[in-house]
This record gives structure tokens, C-alpha cells and sequence, in this order.
């Protein structure tokens, strides 16, 4: 593939989720069985969303609140696959195409590299790129700070875009 140096862009996502009660824990498109779940307006899919900003950032193109408000009722409790396929689909009609993702969970529990192949697989069907160009890693914070205390969890991304 030929493309200019210059039409080269990295996105940087991150975000953050608490654990409630309740919840289903869906992280990269997996239902994850635990005893509790990311809280929040859509299906609360931390690593979707960390993603999706990174692949919107890379292309200047705002970030996922702006997409998809999280005081419109049209996304309580939205797949986040769907959120993530659409950002991807806005970024390609503003001419980029989506290379190469890679990305972090930060989660004391559960263990998250059971679930791996799974989430890379779903996050690289919505954003319609091979499943070689997304990596999912996942990291306790040994005990330390608010998904060490299991209140939360969290999770970074870079997204590397071209535009033709
Ligand atoms: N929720 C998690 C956290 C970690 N892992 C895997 O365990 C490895 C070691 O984690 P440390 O935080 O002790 O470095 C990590 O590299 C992951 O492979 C996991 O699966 N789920
Ligand atoms: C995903 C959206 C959708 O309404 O809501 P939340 O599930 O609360 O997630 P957040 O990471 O806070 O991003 C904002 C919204 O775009």
C-alpha cells in the first residue's frame, strides 16, 4: 500500500467505568460472567469506548460523547459494537481508513485473558478491519488505585489511521 507520511494519524481513547451491582460486565463485545458490571448510560463497554475515541481522535473527528450523547435516550443501554461500528464508518467518510489498534483494560478482576480472542475478534468485525490488526492486552493495577479496589475499570487505546 502507497500512502503519503503526511496523511498518517495516531488516536489516543481512555475511559472509565464503576462497578455496580446488577450490571452485565460486557468488555470488547463479550459477556463476561461476574458478580457485577460497568455502569453506564449505554452497555458501559469500557474497552468499545476507549476504541472508539481513539479511532475518532485520530481523525480530529471529536470524541464518542459527541457522537452519541449520553443524554439521549436513544443510546440507554446501547451496544457498544454498534457505537463502535459507527465511528468507525464516520471516520472512513471523512476519507481515513483504520490500520492498526491496540489497547489495555486495567481490571484487578476478573481474569480477562480467557476472553481475548473474542473481544479482538468482535472489535475488528465493527470496525470491518482483520482481526491481525487489533490487539487487546489487560492488566491488574496490583491492588492500587480504583480498579485495584474493584470500583471500576479502565482502559487505553491508540488507533493508527491513513487518509487515502
Ligand atoms: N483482569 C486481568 C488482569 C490481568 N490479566 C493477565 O494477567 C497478566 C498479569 O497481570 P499483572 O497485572 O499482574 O501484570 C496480564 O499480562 C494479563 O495477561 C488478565 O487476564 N485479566
Ligand atoms: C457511550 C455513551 C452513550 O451514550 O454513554 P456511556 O455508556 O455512559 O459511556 P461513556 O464512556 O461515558 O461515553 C458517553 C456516551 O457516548
Amino acid at each position: 500500500m502507497e500512502f503519503n507520511p503526511a496523511a498518517i494519524r495516531i488516536g489516543l481513547g481512555f475511559d472509565v467505568h464503576a462497578l455496580a451491582e446488577g450490571r452485565k460486565l460486557i468488555i470488547g463485545g463479550v459477556d463476561i460472567p461476574y458478580e457485577r458490571g460497568l455502569d453506564g448510560h449505554s452497555d458501559a463497554d469500557v474497552l468499545a469506548h476507549a476504541i472508539a475515541d481513539a479511532v475518532l481522535g485520530a481523525a480530529r473527528a471529536g470524541d464518542i460523547g459527541k457522537l452519541f450523547p449520553d443524554n439521549d435516550p436513544a443510546f440507554k443501554g446501547a451496544d457498544s459494537m454498534v457505537l463502535l461500528a459507527r465511528a468507525a464508518e464516520v471516520v472512513r467518510e471523512m476519507g481515513f481508513e483504520i490500520l492498526d489498534v491496540d489497547s489495555v483494560i486495567s481490571a484487578q478482576a476478573p481474569k480477562l485473558s480467557p476472553y481475548r480472542e473474542q473481544m479482538r475478534a468482535n472489535l475488528a468485525d465493527a470496525m470491518g478491519i482483520p482481526v491481525d490488526n487489533v490487539g487487546v492486552k489487560a492488566t491488574t493495577t496490583e491492588h492500587l488505585g480504583f480498579e485495584g479496589r474493584g470500583e471500576g475499570m479502565s482502559a487505553q487505546a491508540v488507533a493508527l489511521l491513513v487518509r487515502k
